[in-house]
């Protein structure tokens, strides 16, 4: 478990003092994929910088399992930080050095022998899916690939953190969800705590199961991954679902104009009952007809999440027995739009 209490950290500089980090507490555990998302300038980079003080915190105290990273020596530290690996949005590969030596460099600093980093080595190549490129130097690698390298050589010292400073930010939508697969697999396979930065929600809602919404430095949002879809409090994490969901109050106005008979309703599907067959079992349960006007189911790790919205036609009676159903028997939320 890592827990984080008070954290901040100031920039002291000329003309004025900078809080990149103001005052954070969070518990991580063990094998979570952890996810921190914010806008440019919130403080994510400086926070995931302070995980391993690659920072000097200001204040505050950082544990991980067990141990105080923020009283460590500069000895401790370096012992310590073998158990937190590291990967960055821009690779930093060593360019002179091939696929294996780049893996092999942290076991080098780590003093293990050469029979047993060749041995190590092997087992990295295929762990992250490079066989056959170990002799490439990073200049004739794909983005993806040198992610992979990245992750190779972070976890040579089998870490039990992995720290991700916007690992997919340089890649293209398809190359970042094959490293956002790969990181999936390492988590599950190894059982690897995960923590991760981003500012794109997709990378949350893809293979996070929690997260945290920072904005001036501070959490203002953090929770399970499909709560924080389902429930957003503040503007700015409702601003980060719509980049995935679009806008949920946007112009429905105009579906009501078009579709003016019946009652026109959003369906809020989370979790599990997202894959029950709502919309078959109540067209043929009820006598009323269904119609699909807009949605977006999509999926998160811990199940679906999505609106529909949907007109039902009928008499009145059967359309509100049909709403009774849906909010008494299913876990699905109905919203009316509106009585046409
Ligand atoms: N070394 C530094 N010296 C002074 N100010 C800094 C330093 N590093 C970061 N800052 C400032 O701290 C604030 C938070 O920056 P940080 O890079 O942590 O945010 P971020 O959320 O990671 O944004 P980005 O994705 O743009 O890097 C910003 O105002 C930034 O200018």
């Amino acid at each position: 478990m890592i827990s984080i209490e008070g954290l901040s950290k100031v920039f002291r500089l000329k003309q004025k003092n900078i809080t990149a980090v103001d005052d954070m507490s969070l518990t991580i555990h063990d094998g979570d994929i952890f996810g921190v998302i914010g806008y440019s300038g919130a403080g994510k980079s400086t926070f995931i910088r302070l995980l391993n003080r690659l920072e000097e915190p200001t204040n505050g105290k950082i544990t991980i399992h067990g141990e105080e990273i923020t009283a460590m020596s500069k000895k401790k530290l370096r012992i310590a930080r073998q158990d937190i690996g590291m990967i960055f949005q821009h690779f930093n590969l060593l360019w002179s050095r091939t696929v294996s030596e780049n893996i092999a460099f942290p076991l080098e600093i780590a003093g293990v022998p050469m029979e047993e980093r060749k041995k190590r080595v092997s087992e990295l190549v295929d762990l992250v899916g490079l066989k056959g490129r170990e002799n490439a130097y990073p200049a004739q690698l794909s983005g993806g690939q040198k992610q992979r390298v990245g992750i190779a050589r972070a976890l040579a010292n089998n870490p039990k953190v992995l720290l991700c400073d916007e690992a997919t930010s340089a890649l293209d939508p398809e190359t970042t969800d094959s490293i956002l697969d790969l990181l999936v697999d390492i988590n599950e396979r190894l059982g690897l705590t995960i923590i991760l930065i981003t500012h794109e929600m997709h990378v949350i809602r893809k293979i996070c199961n929690r997260v945290a919404v920072m904005e001036n430095g501070k959490v203002v949002e953090q929770g399970e991954v499909l709560d924080v879809f389902l429930k957003p409090n503040k503007p700015v994490t409702r601003k980060f679902v719509e980049q995935v969901m679009g806008d949920p109050d946007g112009d429905h106005n105009q579906l009501l104009e078009v579709y003016s008979s019946g009652l026109v309703v959003r369906l809020h599907f989370v979790g599990e009952s997202a894959n029950q067959a709502l919309i078959s079992k109540i067209s043929r349960e009820f006598q009323i007809e269904v119609n699909i006007l807009q949605g977006k189911i999509t999926q998160t790790k811990l199940g679906a999440y999505g609106t529909l919205i949907v007109q039902i036609n009928g008499e009145p009676n059967e359309i509100n027995n049909t709403i009774g159903f849906i909010k008494e028997e299913t876990s699905v939320e109905v919203e009316v739009l509106t009585h046409a």
